[in-house]
């Protein structure tokens, strides 16, 4: 019974639009008044099985911070020894199942989650993360579909890969699982960055331990129900919510430990790596360590840029899901001349920004994730809002009476190294540099030096040759770089993603260069016709 198959061809998941009176948005409405009306509990997944514990944490809603969506238990050290152990336990037999078996398992659960769970999966991010709808589509569902249809075409052309041979030996390139587990470590401000973490290598064959997010857990646990709903074995993927500093050294310094996926803060990752370079001698393999972490994004416009383009990227760039994107526009460098134009259409713009519950699709923002995130982001302003180098242009108000809200807010600085144009704040705040027209090049140079992290940009220009010169003055300020277009939403198969410098390794997530990282080759020679003497024929001579 054998045959070589043709995975499906993948394509985009289509953006519904939510529309008043569609089917998607009368589903989408009706998902989200039963989920705010029950409170779940959410066990571990090891081996398997759910794994209750005695600590628990609460799982909220941001936009209404007093209302509980549910309790989800919290992995201690014991618990992540038996995560250890159930998957080590479950990779020979995930292992012996043939490439189509476990393909057909991602595509499946790509197929519920763009029907049966598309509501579901929507509203619990919606309700978790304080996502709008169309944060919401484009993440937890458009975006996740095409992490698995994606890299389950990609992982069909590595496997495909393969050396020369010719009529005497036969050479082959096998792709093997890594020796021992992932560790997959996820941020909480995407559903779709938190499954791809642990699905991506699972699918290469390797068995998984995912801690997610405690801020997400209540999404990424119906995105392991689906995994389990399409079939994915026990022991597989193991679901271990738990505080990162208490458990994370458990896992990271298991001699087991055969790569992290990690994808977070800087700071994080920075640590989690110094942990295993440590323990280096300790481990059976190098454990391979892809990390994609923060952001410091920029816009830089020219005097030829289209303004109203301009304005909007900044807008939907900086403000979108309340800047919670590593993505996100944060520091904008526009020159004097078009300035006045600018600021009018960006005050007027930034005015008509609606905010409040993402339950009433009217808005365009809803909460920040948490109170720390809160405590953070307000820093910042009040910062500026004292200092001499800086004023507040619109926005700069916030209110925690019924959940994190935070006004977009506009800043302007003559400072170009000012603190906000140079740490990454995880809030809606844009800081704006208005520089001398005479001084591009010189501003470009800065805007390449002015920050540690260089993951997205994006270019604002209607002049091909200074195109080129801001696109290569800036050539490695930036993993994702945008001309005329803002600096967030990123397509699988289409910009691929991730950051260089401080902002990750830039293994680029949801392409063939991610799942190389995922497998051990093997390479074989089998020879048809050996030699049979040692001698070689120069040896002839007497
Ligand atoms: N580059 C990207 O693709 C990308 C995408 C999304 C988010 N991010 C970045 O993520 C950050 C926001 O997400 P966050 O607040 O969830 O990040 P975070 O770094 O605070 O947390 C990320 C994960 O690490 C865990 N963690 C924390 N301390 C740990 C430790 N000592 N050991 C092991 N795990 C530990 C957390 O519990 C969480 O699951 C931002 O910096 C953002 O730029 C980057
Ligand atoms: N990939 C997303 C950002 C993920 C980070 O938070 C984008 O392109 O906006």
């Amino acid at each position: 019974m054998n045959a070589i198959f043709d995975s499906p061809k993948p394509i985009n998941e289509p953006v519904l639009s939510y529309r008043k009176n569609s089917e998607e948005k009368k589903a989408l409405k009706e998902e989200l008044k039963n989920l705010i009306s029950q409170t779940i509990k959410i066990p571990l997944i090891i081996g398997g099985e759910e794994v209750y514990t005695e600590k628990q944490m609460k799982c909220i809603v941001p936009h209404d911070k007093n209302h509980v969506l549910g309790y989800c238990s919290v992995a201690g050290e014991k618990e992540a020894d038996l995560a250890i152990k159930a998957a080590i336990s479950a990779k020979n037999e995930w292992n012996s199942l043939s490439w189509n078996d476990r393909q057909s398992i991602f595509l499946k659960a790509a197929s519920l989650l763009s029907t049966k769970y598309r509501a579901v999966v929507n509203a619990a991010t919606m309700l978790a993360q304080s996502k709008t709808v169309y944060q919401a589509e484009i993440d937890a569902v458009c975006e996740l579909c095409d992490f698995l249809r994606f890299n389950v075409k990609y992982l069909d052309q590595i496997y495909a890969s393969q050396p020369l041979s010719d009529e005497y030996t036969w050479n082959k390139s096998i792709y093997r699982a890594l020796e021992g587990f992932v560790l997959a470590v996820s941020p909480f401000n995407f559903t779709s960055i938190a499954a791809n973490l642990p699905a991506a290598p699972a699918m290469a064959g390797n068995t998984v331990i995912w801690k997610p997010a405690s801020a997400s857990v209540y999404s990424s646990y119906y995105i392991m129900k689906l995994l389990i709903e399409a079939g994915l074995p026990p022991g597989v993927i193991n679901f271990v919510p738990g505080k990162g500093s208490e458990i994370g050294k458990r896992f990271l310094t298991c001699p087991n430990l055969a790569g992290v996926h990690f994808t977070g803060s800087t700071k994080v990752f920075r640590g989690m790596w110094k942990v295993i370079g440590e323990n280096i001698d300790n481990y059976k393999t190098y454990p391979r360590i892809v990390g994609e972490t923060g952001g410091k994004d920029f816009i830089f416009a020219h005097s030829s840029a289209s303004i109203k383009a301009l304005v909007a990227a900044m807008i939907r760039g900086g403000f979108e899901y309340q800047g919670q994107k590593c993505s996100a526009a944060s520091r904008v460098y526009i020159p004097e001349s078009i300035w006045f134009d600018v600021k009018e259409h960006l005050l007027n713009e930034t005015g008509k920004i609606k905010m409040g519950d993402v339950e009433d699709f009217s808005n365009f923002m809803g909460a920040l994730i948490d109170e720390e995130a809160f405590i953070k982001v307000t820093r910042y302003i009040q910062y500026a809002k004292e200092s001499n180098e800086a004023k507040i242009l619109i926005g700069g108000h916030w209110d925690d009476g019924s959940g994190y809200f935070v006004e977009p807010t506009v800043i302007q600085t003559s400072n170009p190294k000012f603190i906000t144009m140079e740490e990454e704040i995880f809030g809606p705040v844009l800081t704006v540099y208005v520089y001398d027209d005479k001084k591009l090049e010189e501003t470009l140079k800065l805007c390449d030096k002015t920050s540690g992290y260089a993951l997205t940009g994006a270019i604002f220009s209607q002049n091909p040759t200074i195109t080129a010169l801001m696109s290569k003055i800036l050539a490695n300020a930036a993993g994702n770089f945008y001309i005329n277009d803002k600096p967030t939403g990123a397509v699988v198969g289409r910009q691929p993603f991730g950051g260089a410098r401080h902002s990750g390794t830039n293994d680029k997530a949801g392409s063939m260069l991610n799942m190389l990282r995922w497998m051990s080759p093997l390479t074989v020679k089998e020879s048809f016709l050996p030699p049979e003497s040692f001698e070689y024929p120069h040896m002839e001579e007497k």
